[in-house]
């Protein structure tokens, strides 16, 4: 599956007060993957909003991804993120069935990368990069880490972690297909801002 480009990621209390808004103007600008990342525990709250971002996703074309819930995924028909704790990639993959975009993180692990990918993932995701406002304590890692996989993966490779249009392009160089990103993306002041970094993104990708 050819997967590249942005992949832009939701944060509930970034996106507090604008979220379809800040979301539908990432999608204008272009999104290859949009993953719902809500952390609160509230299901039903969970549930909605994800529906809505699936309706926005068909009109733009935008596949989407939920994080954590395999469940939610299979209720949704759409694809799931699965970290080192969120359950059985393996069981995921079976939920969601062979055509299913199913995520794994492998923090700078590239052990846990083959693991993944003889459990059925279709995209590696290595994090993170540079420090992240979102998840400041999520392990740091090198760059030489990406070089080491995309060196050793044939298959889509996802990043993450403090992306910005300004550290991206050395994240591309190394071989990084799907720039994942929160507040590079939606920390921006209004829609407009959102659309045009959404833009800008891609725009590193397609490039090469
Ligand atoms: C694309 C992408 N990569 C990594 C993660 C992190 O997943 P995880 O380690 O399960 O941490 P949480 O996001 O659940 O806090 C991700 N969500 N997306
Ligand atoms: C959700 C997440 N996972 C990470 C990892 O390293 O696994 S870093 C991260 C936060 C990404 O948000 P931002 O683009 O604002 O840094
Ligand atoms: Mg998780």
């Amino acid at each position: 599956m050819k997967l590249r480009g942005l992949y832009a990621v939701t944060d509930s209390r970034l996106l507090a007060g604008k979220f379809l808004s800040y979301v539908e103007a990432a999608l204008d600008g272009g999104v290859t993957l949009l993953q719902y990342r809500d952390k609160s525990g509230d299901e039903s709250k969970r549930l909605r909003e994800a529906t809505a971002l699936l309706r926005l996703c068909e009109q733009y074309k935008t596949r989407l991804i939920i994080n954590d819930d395999a469940e939610v995924a299979a209720r949704l028909g759409v694809g799931v993120h699965m970290g080192q704790t969120d359950g059985s990639l393996t069981d995921a993959r079976a939920l969601l069935g062979h055509k299913a975009i199913v995520g794994a993180t492998c923090h700078g692990s590239l052990a846990m990368a083959e693991k993944a990918k003889a459990d059925g993932a279709t995209y590696l995701a290595f994090g993170r990069f540079f420090n992240s406002t979102t998840k400041p304590d999520a392990p740091a890692i090198e760059l030489d880490v990406l070089t080491q996989a995309r060196a050793r993966f044939n298959m889509p490779i996802a990043v993450i972690g403090g992306i910005t249009l300004e550290n991206a392009p050395h994240l591309v160089e190394h071989g990084a297909d799907l720039l994942a990103v929160v507040h590079g993306l939606f920390g921006a002041e209004n829609t407009q801002e959102v659309t045009r970094r959404a833009r800008a993104f891609n725009a590193l990708l397609s490039s090469r």
